[in-house]
């Protein structure tokens, strides 16, 4: 800013000496008694050259400087638009659509930057700092009325491009929705489905929605450019001629012999400077920074409010729950934005130490009890308690951190083997007889052989060195990274599906360890596969938003109820003839 400044007044400062040089010409080539003598005239002129010199060098190291200051500047903000929607426990402010809108507001998209807002904060400033420099140079030497008009028809015209701006704005605002659908329409065909969208063959279908969405998003504030532009044309006239009026006023006085050449030539000038002075585009996009910097600061405000998280308290010591249970008490959810329940008055206890098996038929709702135990939503009704405790007096982060999971779309981190290991415990990230342990338990061990760098092969073929995994292979090291957080000390121990993408020899390992491995926590273990399941010390059944069915394999099957319908109808199909279509499709 000082820079920028430094520069306007330099550029006054050259107005008033070249207004001092042409005045002072006439009687230096004549030599007129009580004229200028040559030498000091050829100070005047050093002046003048070292001032433009170092008008001329300010921009460049104002440059230089706004790029340092720029790239911590968008880091700040990086942090500062990302770092509010990662904060809170939960997660329904992620499907809100105005929380998204905010922050997308707040990363300034389609060039509403708050870096470019502040980055152009210095130019304005300059740009006042002349308007009243050379308005008061015109007033001094030519005329107080005439500098007066300028100054204010420089501001009123300035002050209505800014509202059409601002106009602009607010279309803009409304449209995010839009622009959202065409970014992910964009990173889908640039990063999450190249392969999906070639068998499909569905890369037309995509970049007709993209442009269709991005031109849907777009549309309104072009329209609205298009209205602004007429009265845009109209200002820039009304500026022009106010301008000219007042140089045709310079010029009659000058003519009229009223006005000496120094005032003259200093005067024109500032008229003109007063001219650059309206600096419309610096007031828009401060404008824009500052509009962008206001969705920054309220984000936070904005989600604490609409999506309240208890204060934490230290009264339960977390680090060592569940000691007894952890039990769902009449508990119904819907999620947010949603007319339907997904679980409805559903009672249900896991038991310490205890591992349970939860199956259901797709879409019954076994995920988002998963959720809901780690505390991601809250039940619409009734309480999850820990020990008795209710879940929502607990510290949730605490509580989170207490948990050790396979969820089913668990995260593939394009890092080392290890890193995707120990993310499970990251504190614990240099236990190497943990790392070694869970190595063996989930059979990556043999997986990390395999690999060109061992433990730090980064799992991610677009960097150097990087491989991909199998399915399977993933999966063994998700199991890894949830059994690394056991060896940490989690307590409940949550496996969402963890044998899907097994092949049938290590879904037998798993089977076959799967007591030992969730021995000393409570487990809740997810799976369509009755092999798993089977081997539970309790199984429910859910259905209808409720447990239906709570037993022993053994029970379930005599009860004949729905466990036993399901259980029987895999089995049957494990042991068709072999001729059979069914028999063939398993075998493939
Ligand atoms: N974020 C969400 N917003 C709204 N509805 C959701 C959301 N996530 C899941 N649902 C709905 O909740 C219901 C239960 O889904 P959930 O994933 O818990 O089932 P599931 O029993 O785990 O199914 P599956 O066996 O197929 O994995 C489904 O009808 C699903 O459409």
């Amino acid at each position: 800013m000082g820079l920028a400044v430094l520069g306007s007044v330099l550029g006054m400062a050259v107005t008033l000496l070249t207004g001092q040089v042409v005045g002072a010409v006439p009687g230096v080539i004549d030599a007129a008694p009580g004229a200028m003598s040559l030498g000091t005239f050829s100070w005047l002129l050093g002046a003048l050259l070292t001032v433009f010199i170092m008008q001329s060098l300010t921009p460049a190291i104002h440059q230089v400087a706004s790029q340092i200051l720029n790239a911590a500047l968008v880091r700040e903000i990086g942090t500062d638009i990302t770092e509010p929607l990662l904060r809170p426990q939960r997660v329904a402010h992620l499907e809100d659509t105005e929380v998204l809108d905010m922050q997308e507001r707040a990363k300034g998209k389609g060039g509403f930057h708050l870096a470019e807002g502040l980055g152009n904060l210095p130019w304005l400033m300059a740009s006042r700092v002349t308007l009243v420099g050379s308005a008061v140079i015109v007033g001094v030497m030519f005329s107080w009325p005439v500098a007066a008009m300028l100054v204010a028809v420089t501001l009123l015209l300035e002050w209505y491009g800014g509202r059409l701006i601002a106009r602009e704005i607010d279309v803009w605002w409304g449209n995010t929705e839009e622009q959202r659908r065409a970014d992910y329409l964009f990173n889908l065909g640039m990063r999450d489905a190249p392969k999906e969208l070639r068998v499909f063959g569905l890369h037309g279908w995509l970049v007709d929605r993209y442009v269709r969405e991005w031109t849907a998003g777009f549309r309104p504030v072009w329209e609205r450019r298009r209205r602004n532009l007429k009265w845009s044309v109209m200002t820039g006239g009304l500026h022009l001629a106010a301008n000219g009026f007042a140089i045709l006023l310079v010029g009659r006085a000058a003519l009229n012999g009223d006005l000496p050449l120094t005032e003259v030539a200093t005067t024109v000038p500032a008229i003109l400077s007063i001219g650059v002075a309206m600096n419309g585009y610096g007031v828009v996009q401060v404008k824009r920074g500052l509009s962008a910097y206001r969705a920054m600061k309220d984000l936070p405000g904005t989600i604490a409010e609409r999506h309240p998280e208890s204060a934490a308290t230290t009264r339960h010591r977390v680090e060592t729950m569940p000691a007894r249970d952890v039990r769902f008490e009449n508990v119904s959810f819907r999620y947010p934005g949603s007319d339907v329940d997904v679980l409805r008055n559903l009672d249900l206890t896991i038991r310490a130490h205890e591992a349970l098996a939860l199956v259901g038929v797709n879409g019954a709702g076994k995920s988002t009890l998963v959720k809901l135990l780690g505390g991601a939503y809250r039940p619409t009704e009734g309480r999850i308690t820990v020990d008795g405790v209710d879940l929502a007096e607990l510290d949730l982060t605490a509580w989170q951190r207490r948990i050790a999971a396979i969820v089913q779309d668990f995260l593939r981190f394009p890092l080392s083997v290890t890193d995707n290991v120990v993310f499970g415990a990251v504190e614990r990230a240099d236990d190497e007889i943990s790392l070694a342990k869970v190595a063996r338990e989930s059979g990556i061990d043999e997986v990390v052989r395999g690999l060109p760098a061992g433990w730090d092969t980064v799992l991610d073929k677009t960097f150097d060195g990087g491989v991909d995994l199998s399915g399977g292979e993933w999966q063994r090291i998700a199991l890894a990274r949830a059994l690394f957080a056991v060896h940490a000390g989690a307590g409940v121990l949550v496996l969402d599906e963890p044998a899907a993408a097994l092949d049938v020899r290590a879904e037998a390992e798993l089977v076959e360890r799967y007591l030992e491995l969730t021995s000393g926590v409570a487990s809740l273990i997810i799976s369509h596969r009755f092999s798993v399941v089977r081997n539970a010390n309790r199984i429910c059944v859910l259905a209808d938003g409720r447990i239906v069915e709570d037993g022993t394999h053994e029970e379930l099957l005599d009860q004949d109820g729905m466990y036993a319908g399901m259980f029987r109808l895999q089995a049957e199909r494990y042991v068709t003839s072999p001729e059979s279509p069914e028999s063939e499709a398993l075998d493939a």
